[in-house]
């Protein structure tokens, strides 16, 4: 049986980083029955072990909640997870498009932040009413009721109704659920009778299961054995089974208009689906698909390699299972003359880059070299034809290319006062252009518009160190600009390291050349011979160190017959050796192809 629509509730909950969305998921839950108290995991939502580890949430998840209301009703609450971080921005948007509501959490110890901003704005763009709730009311530095205020002043929300909580102890959660029955509209439309219209949300490969596809029902009824088509590919499937998260996964007979849940049919990859598409039923279709959104475009490339060339087919199959679930994770076969065989893989930003390669690393047991992160560069040849260039090392004869255009990026910072002037020059220092400048009760918001290639590297760390934490950061790609881009070279004992070469900003060349050169001085062991590290543009060289010859072998030390002790450090070095990568006669350690791009500017 389906549930009436003025009992359904469907909501997300839109945050700053750590002010608390996961722990009052978890609250809700635990109130509403879903899940038993010994089954309780902290942060049940955060599924994959790298999340709960970092504290993060990576794919959106719904939860089907049954609440009764202080007004003896029955409800379902669905509560559709987003992730919080800037680089799954995208995944953020779709799923408040599939919902009517939100709760906007505030740290009522910190305030509004710069992803509080863009994740509630994306949330009013969707028409979402909102409730907002003051979180972690139980520490001493909470000030819920200037919290309160700046949530007015700054977003221009109505927080006269806002619930005060602590997520951690539990104080005031039940308020939130009444909050989401009285304050959230139900579904806006719905009609029971109409032929199937349903959006698809989300999906992800389950190893028993197959694919499993989220979706949100807008009109009609899912049930097993109909016949589905996705009106955007065309593709047909078989429904096999409907059900919902509890979290657990629990089978239904069919999911009616308003409602979430999933189904699975003989769907072969997550590639075949396509987020945002309309489902609808073969026989009687609905006449007029949804919107839709667009894919999600990579935005960061890197080269990814194994450390012992022979790793190379594990780690074929290894993003290959990792696109299963990540269709935002692209991969292409490379090869590199410095690093062999390897993938150019794509992701949403560097926190996704670092995610995949922990995984890689963890998951499948691979020792991995990162080439530089690069930018996706628009390149307009003397030709009239345009090319995009994923790989520093695909760039084209400078003779044949008219212009370079560069992705830009509005970034949103909020901090205290007293590290504005770092802040302004980091910004400046990475060719920001400040766009805006004002304050939020005591901290400077800043806008400012930067490219994209300065911002991958390390802008965040560094922003975060000139802060000591303090200051939050959010950002959205805005446009292409032109810029004087050169491609800057490395060269290690005479010879180009492809994988090091990278495009820069003509200004900024010699810095970063210097930069460069001075860090792998630093990182490239001694051997017996001298080791010339150079930067080169074309055939110029911009900068120049030397590795000096190593002199003594490690062994001398260790005159007549300690074996062992011998033994022991030629085993020593035997391990520091395992991550490094032989150049012409050179090993240079896996590190630092990660460590050469971080300037401490
Ligand atoms: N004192 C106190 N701490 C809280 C409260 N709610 C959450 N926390 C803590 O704040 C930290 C962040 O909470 P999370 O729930 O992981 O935050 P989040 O917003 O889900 O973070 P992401 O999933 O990384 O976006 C954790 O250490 C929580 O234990 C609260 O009401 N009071």
């Amino acid at each position: 049986m389906t549930t009436p629509l003025d009992h359904i509730r469907n909501f997300s909950i839109v945050a700053h980083i750590d002010h608390g969305k996961s722990t009052l998921a978890d609250r809700l839950i635990q109130l509403t029955g879903a899940l038993e108290e010994r089954d309780m995991k902290e942060q049940v939502l955060d599924s994959m072990d790298i999340e709960r580890e970092r504290g993060i949430t990576i794919k959106a998840q719904t939860v089907r909640l049954n609440y009764r209301a202080k007004n003896g009703e029955d409800y379902v609450l669905n509560l559709i997870d987003t992730p919080g971080h800037v680089d799954f921005a995208y995944e953020v948007s779709r799923s408040l498009a599939a919902c009517e509501g939100s709760l906007l959490v505030v740290d009522a110890s910190q305030g509004v932040e710069a992803q509080t901003l863009a994740n509630v704005y994306q949330a009013i763009d969707n028409n979402h009413e909102i409730v907002v709730v003051l979180n972690k009311v139980d520490l001493p530095a909470a000030e819920p009721e200037r919290i309160r205020e700046q949530v007015e002043e700054v977003i221009g929300l109505d927080a006269s109704n806002a619930v005060l909580i602590s997520a951690k102890t539990g104080l005031g959660v039940p308020d939130v659920l009444e909050a989401i029955v009285h304050q959230l509209p139900p579904p806006r439309e719905g009609d029971i009778a109409a032929p199937l219209k349903a959006m698809l949300v989300d999906s992800w490969y389950d190893a028993y299961l197959g694919v499993i596809v989220l979706v949100r029902i807008i009109d009609g009824v899912m049930k097993k054995g109909q016949t589905i088509r996705m009106m955007g590919t065309g593709a047909k499937y078989l429904v096999e089974r409907t059900g919902v998260f509890k979290p657990a996964r629990v089978n239904v007979d069919e999911l009616g208009p308003g409602e979430f849940g999933f189904f699975t049919g003989s769907i072969k990859e997550v590639a075949d689906t396509r987020v945002g598409d309309t489902i609808t039923e073969d026989r009687r279709p609905t006449a007029k698909a949804l919107p839709g959104f667009k894919p999600a475009q990579p935005v960061v490339f890197c080269g990814l390699f194994p450390v012992d060339a022979a790793d190379f087919e594990d780690l074929r199959a290894a993003v290959g299972k990792l696109r299963l679930n990540d269709a935002s994770f692209s991969f292409e076969m490379e090869t590199s003359a410095a690093l062999g065989f390897g993938f150019r893989c794509g992701f949403l930003g560097l926190l996704h880059l670092e995610i995949i390669q922990e995984r890689l690393e963890r998951e499948f047991n691979l020792d991995l070299i990162a080439t530089a992160p690069s930018v996706v560069y628009r390149m307009n040849l003397i030709d009239g034809t345009t090319k995009e260039l994923h790989n520093p090392a695909d760039m084209p004869d400078v003779v044949k290319i008219d212009s370079i255009e560069e992705p830009w990026i509005r970034a949103t910072i909020l901090t205290p006062d007293d590290y504005l002037g770092g802040i302004l020059k980091l910004c400046q220092d990475r060719r920001g252009i400040q766009a805006d400048l004002s304050y939020v009760g005591k901290r400077a918001m800043l806008t400012y518009d930067l490219p994209l290639n300065e911002v991958v590297f390390d802008f965040y760390d560094r922003l975060k160190s000139i802060s000591k934490g303090y200051a939050s950061f959010d950002y959205h790609l805005t446009n292409y600009r032109e810029g004087d881009l050169v491609k800057m070279s490395i060269l290690v004992n005479d010879e180009p390291v492809d994988a090091l070469s990278m495009l820069v900003h003509r200004s900024a060349a010699e810095k970063r050349g210097r930069a460069m050169c001075e860090k792998l001085k630093e990182l490239i062991p001694q051997h017996l011979f001298k080791i010339p590290i150079q930067a080169a543009i074309g055939g110029r060289i911009i900068a120049r160190e030397t590795v000096s010859a190593l002199r003594k072998d490690v062994t001398a030390k260790c005159y007549g017959g300690d074996v062992t002790r011998k033994r022991k450090l030629l085993d020593k070095q035997k391990e520091g050796k395992k991550r490094m990568r032989q150049f012409g006669k050179v090993d240079i350690p896996q590190e630092a192809f990660i460590q050469a791009l971080k300037m401490g500017d």
